[in-house]
């Protein structure tokens, strides 16, 4: 692999005795990896398990694979496994991933959240953050908004909200060398210090949203100190109320410079690519804060059709707040303020659609929920799942009442489908069609 002759020398200065073997570490070829996902019911035994990880594995994930599709398993190389695993939010808190798409921080977040508590995933760019959608939605939590902001609006509504905040925010990218070898062309040696300020700026806004007490994870995948231990030094000179963690180094992680609580990953050392995280501790005594709440919005009939869906239909209570936009009805979890000045790209859970006079559920309520907790389910074969991603209608070898179904592959959720005697009609959305 071929550098500039500031990031060779840069890193010869750091690493001094350890350079050679961290550059020809680019040498071999990036660790590929996934995580398996809890809030799926049916679980399956994967091989090659990361060392102290609850839920990772190396290898690679077809994306057309039914456990991809059905949102089973998430690929995220290993080094980026360990900033949710530091922050490890509890059940029940109120989690910010600040600069979230795809959603590698965000999906690990809802695993440990449990559909408990909330999560706001928040990305700034329209495009990326319709990608993080469609990951959060195969993940299919239902505790969790995704939002289309900057942190200084999302400020506005959420200041002093959070118990935990993770910032992995846009960085010089180092550690993605090898995975994304173009990337080395728009390094240069001022390059870490612009992300560093860049950094920096989002950050002001975002310590706003932290609540007494909270937790701070703030994460990059470089290693340029300007980044990294220089951005951990001014939050702890402009946050007095914030300390240091110690993060336990696990699978071969190194302390970081000057602050041996910060965690760096170095491929000639941890088998994953490149990443920093440090984590904070906000001293302040915890407070309940009051906040307005958003209300329920939907008309009489609304409400009656909806009901009329879910006693038919669900054999749990979804708990959270319902509200429509347009035609369009969601859950969103309970405790969240008045959502109506911030842009929002999922507005929680998509429970489906008001069409005249009836109800038509959702892919995301498909994927959503287990079969435990719907009526009927049909279970689609490996070449029925085949036909159906692909758009067609599947024909079944038996016949069954005319209604809604919940889909199943491999016993886990994918979706609603009419079925009409044999026939299962397609109602896999056109966005994620692809041909096996
Ligand atoms: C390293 S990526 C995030 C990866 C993500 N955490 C994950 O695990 O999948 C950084 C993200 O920051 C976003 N970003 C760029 N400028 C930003 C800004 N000014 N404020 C917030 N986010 C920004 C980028 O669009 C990008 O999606």
């Amino acid at each position: 692999m071929q550098f500039p002759s500031d990031f060779i020398e840069k890193y010869n200065n750091l690493l001094r005795d350890e350079a050679e073997d961290f550059f020809a570490s680019f040498d071999q070829e990036a660790v590929s990896a996934y995580r398996t996902n809890p809030l799926k019911k049916q679980q399956k035994d994967f091989p090659d398990a990361i060392p102290e990880t609850p839920w990772g594995h190396y290898g690679k994930i077809s994306g057309k694979s039914a456990d991809h599709a059905t949102g089973l398993v998430y690929s995220q190389e290993p080094a980026a496994q360990m900033v949710a695993q530091v922050a490890a939010p509890s059940k029940g808190s109120r989690v910010l991933d600040l600069a979230a798409a795809p959603g590698g921080k965000s999906t690990h977040l809802l695993s440990y959240l449990d559909n408990t508590g909330l999560l706001v995933s928040n990305e700034i760019n329209p495009k990326r953050s319709k990608i993080l959608v469609e990951n959060i939605e195969r993940f299919g939590a239902r505790n969790v908004i995704v939002t289309n902001t900057s942190a200084d609006k999302l400020a506005k509504v959420f200041k002093n909200y959070f118990d935990t905040i993770v910032f992995d925010g846009p960085c010089s990218g180092e550690g993605m060398f090898r995975k994304d070898p173009d990337a080395i062309q728009y390094w240069h040696k001022e390059y870490p210090s612009e992300l560093a300020q860049l950094q920096k700026d989002i950050l002001s806004d975002g310590l706003k949203m932290l609540a007494p007490g909270g937790q701070l994870i703030y994460s990059t995948c470089t290693w340029s100190p300007e980044e990294n231990e220089g951005v951990v030094a001014w939050i702890l000179e402009n946050n007095p109320d914030l300390e240091l963690v110690a993060i336990p180094k696990l699978n071969g992680m190194s302390d970081g410079i000057d602050f041996p609580e910060t965690a760096r990953m170095y491929p000639h050392h941890f088998k994953g690519e490149g990443q920093f995280v440090a984590k904070f501790q906000d001293k302040r005594v915890p407070e309940q804060t009051r906040i307005k709440e958003g209300k329920s919005n939907l008309n009489k009939e609304q409400k009656q059709l909806w009901e009329d869906f879910a006693k038919k239909h669900l054999k749990t209570r979804l708990d959270g707040l319902l509200q429509v936009f347009g035609d369009n009805l969601y859950l969103l979890p309970k405790g969240l303020p008045d959502l109506s000045k911030v842009k929002i790209a999922r507005n929680g859970l998509h429970l489906g659609v008001f069409k005249k006079k009836r109800f038509e559920p959702s892919f995301a309520l498909g994927i959503a929920l287990t079969s435990d907790e719907v009526v009927s389910s049909i279970e689609l074969t490996q070449d029925q799942f085949a036909q159906y991603v692909s758009g067609n209608v599947v024909t079944l070898d038996q016949t069954h009442p005319n209604g809604w179904y919940q889909l199943l592959v491999d016993g886990n959720g994918f979706g609603f489908a009419k079925v009409v005697g044999n026939t299962v009609k397609n109602y896999y959305p056109k966005g994620l069609r692809f041909h096996i």
